[in-house]
């Protein structure tokens, strides 16, 4: 049942006035007639109950569901403001066969204000993308210049910051097998951890899935949601922990006309409560232009236009380009950025540029004042527009706050419960999604029994030792080429809801890494398992319960490892080489270990015979068969001479008589911890390259 209003948990006391939740109008818009498709946004229309989340409280307005008397407990208001943002990046350059350093962005400046939502629009390849990282602190190698929060400064890759922000990327990055209610619940546990109780968590969600109009959708997996829905799936996700920041990387993009105008209502009003929302945007339409607050433009990584959305076009205007009649305003701009109607671009940036300085050392002068207690601050000297894009530093000082909510009250999960809530989730998925898990079982069966019937009962004869030995070998083979493979991919697959996971602090690499192996680990033994149970017996290698555990084991251990090789690889190359080198690698081990002498080896190899956990495991099951004072083999009555019927001898030409069971185990155990630690040190720094 949705929760009331009346029965929202938070108790909330606060001196901050929130605007009304109504949209701008299309009246500051000259080239957009008030009687077009501006028109009719100020228009609010009753849902009837047929309508995606009918409720009496529910207002249309917009396209946005609106969900009256919900809020989200305030925050203070956190203004950035950005001083001569500079990005350069190194290439290198294979001509002149040296490094070479490019500037992306030409030092910007300007601000994000509480309360605002913002665009940051331009040309493709502008810069957008890129300032909206640096901001996040997504990135931060090759940033110069400044940043301050709430008149604070920020470094680039401040972890503080991220507490107060998230960043949502243009790639929903959502876990296609989760229902909407699960993703939801498995984010709250994750990001407002166990100091609070499961019926505060539960309203919570309902509450934010009724504010985003997802809550009709919370049995849906979210593979089945729309792309709007998907959208706001992933804004609902990062609003559980209610930041006062959002930037979002092209939230638009995909969506049609009506998800566009809706996903854009819905930051507006979330601005509205008090949030700094930062967007890029693509060519929106003049009525979701309009809705924006402020307007940031990027041409050529120089700022092109900032301000409030209202004044771009009379500041166009003012430098002689004038939009044509029923033109959309956005569209205007974008021409006038890729120099169209005979615009000089420099010329923009120029006067964007002299604008800015005009107005923030008026700001400087506002807030002396303010500092010598001046009460009453004389705007009239740059007017009230100038005033709004002063960003004063005391904002965050001017509203008093006394709040108590769950997110006063909230702790992020502790390690253990993250690594517990991440394996829970994937076992969820696993659930959900098991014909892949069915495949590789089937597929292990299916080997096995093949393999079973084309050596079956080699195993005791001595006329037909090569035979099992080509088994063996063959055996290996897919004990490591399925332990690899089945894993090599699964980072690359899942890399960008992890980095945004991990960027919006929902866990640590730890926890995670622990839960995807805790799953996989025992999937890969299950396997193995299968396929040596069922080749073993068919083979007819069955002797007694000991040898077929030594089996069972080198066969499980050299799989395991091949598996953390695979997730080594995985996490290091791209998709396309990691396909490629996985195999390579495992062709290159196995050499080591199939008909190859330790005496004749290239002496300049041999360290590669130490190392091939292939060769360890190899051995490892080839003695289990014909070592450990392993009786005569059967040598049939028709036969007048079996070479091999003592196995020792066959050792003996292999040139693996002694071989040493547990140096072997503790080879491949070290190669397993080393790619395991490797693997997270990959990731760490792929997660935190900033
Ligand atoms: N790490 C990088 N190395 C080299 N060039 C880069 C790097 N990051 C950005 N650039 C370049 O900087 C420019 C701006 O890129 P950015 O992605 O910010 O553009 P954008 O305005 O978001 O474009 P779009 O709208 O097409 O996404 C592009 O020319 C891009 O190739």
């Amino acid at each position: 049942m949705m929760a009331s209003p009346a029965t929202t948990t938070t108790t909330t006391k606060t001196t901050a006035t929130v605007g009304p939740t109504t949209t701008t109008g299309s009246s500051g818009f000259s080239c957009c007639p008030a009687n077009g498709e501006s028109s009719s946004i100020d228009d609010s229309i009753e849902l009837n109950d047929s309508q995606e989340g009918g409720n009496n409280n529910t207002v249309y307005h917009n396209g946005l569901l609106e969900k009256q008397d919900y809020h989200f407990p305030k925050r203070p208001p956190v203004d950035i403001v950005f001083r001569d943002i500079r990005y350069d990046v190194k290439r290198f350059n294979i001509s002149k066969a040296k490094f070479e350093s490019k500037e992306i962005l030409h030092g910007l400046n300007g601000s994000f204000k509480s309360g605002e939502l913002t665009a940051i629009m331009g040309p493709s390849g502008a810069g957008k993308s890129t300032l909206l990282n640096i901001m996040a602190g997504y990135v931060s190698a090759g940033v110069s210049g400044m940043v301050q929060v709430n008149g604070k400064s920020r470094s680039h890759n401040s972890e503080s910051f991220r507490k107060l922000s998230c960043y949502i990327q243009q790639h929903d990055a959502l876990r296609p097998w989760l229902t909407v209610t699960e993703a939801m619940t498995c984010a709250t546990h994750l990001k407002l951890g166990f100091g609070i109780g499961m019926e505060e968590k539960r309203k919570l969600i309902e509450k934010i899935l009724f504010m985003l109009g997802l809550e009709q959708k919370g049995n849906t997996p979210t593979m089945g949601l729309s792309g709007g829905q998907k959208k706001r799936l992933a804004i609902a996700l990062e609003m559980i922990s209610n930041p006062p920041i959002l930037f979002l990387d092209e939230p638009t993009t995909g969506l049609d006309s009506s998800s566009c105008t809706q996903c854009i209502s819905l930051l507006k009003r979330l601005a509205q409560d008090g949030r700094t929302i930062v967007c890029t945007i693509h060519t929106p339409s003049a009525l979701l232009f309009e809705m924006f607050d402020q307007l940031y433009t990027v041409v050529q990584g120089h700022c092109f236009y900032q301000g409030p959305t209202q004044e771009m076009l009379p500041f166009l205007g003012d430098l002689g380009y004038h939009c044509p009649g029923y033109h959309n305003p956005a569209d205007f701009m974008m021409e006038i950025a890729v120099g169209e109607y005979g615009a000089d671009v420099g010329k923009v940036i120029k006067a964007a540029l002299k604008k800015y300085y005009e107005i923030s050392s008026r700001c400087i002068d506002l807030e002396s004042e303010f500092d010598d207690n001046v009460k009453s601050i004389q705007t009239g000297s740059i007017g009230a527009k100038g005033m709004e894009m002063c960003t004063m530093s005391k904002n965050a000082n001017t509203i008093e706050y006394e709040e108590e909510d769950i997110f006063s009250k909230s702790k992020p999960a502790s390690l253990v419960m993250q690594f517990l809530l991440l394996f829970y989730r994937n076992l969820l998925m696993t659930r959900r999604n098991y014909f892949l898990l069915c495949c590789r079982i089937l597929a292990h069966a299916t080997v096995a029994t093949i393999f079973g019937y084309l050596y079956i009962g080699v195993g005791p004869n001595a006329n037909q030792v090569l035979a099992n030995y080509v088994y063996l070998y063959g055996s290996m083979l897919m004990m490591v080429y399925t332990g690899k493979m089945a894993v090599v991919l699964s980072f690359q697959i899942e890399m960008e809801s992890l980095m945004r996971e991990h960027f919006n602090r929902w866990y640590k690499l730890g926890p995670y890494f622990l839960s995807v192996l805790v799953l996989e680990i025992p999937v890969q033994i299950f396997c193995s398992l299968i396929y040596v149970v069922i080749s073993y017996h068919l083979t007819g290698n069955y002797v007694n319960f000991e040898r077929f555990c030594v089996f069972a084991l080198f066969c499980i251990a050299g799989s395991i490892c091949a598996q953390s090789w695979g997730f080594f690889v995985g996490a290091t190359l791209s998709v396309k080489l990691a396909v490629f080198i996985g195999p390579i690698l495992a062709v290159l081990f196995s050499v080591f270990g199939f008909c190859t002498r330790y005496v004749d080896i290239t002496p300049v190899f041999k360290w590669m015979w130490h190392i091939s956990y292939y060769r360890a495991s190899f051995h490892g099951i080839l003695n289990s068969v014909y070592g450990m004072n392993r009786e005569d083999l059967h040598c049939p009555e028709t036969q007048i001479y079996c070479h091999f019927k003592n196995p020792v001898l066959f050792q003996k030409d292999m040139d693996i008589e002694h071989v040493d069971m547990q140096s072997n185990l503790v080879l491949i155990t070290l190669i397993i911890v080393t790619m395991y630690i490797s693997t997270v040190f990959v990731l760490w720094y792929k997660l935190n390259k900033r």
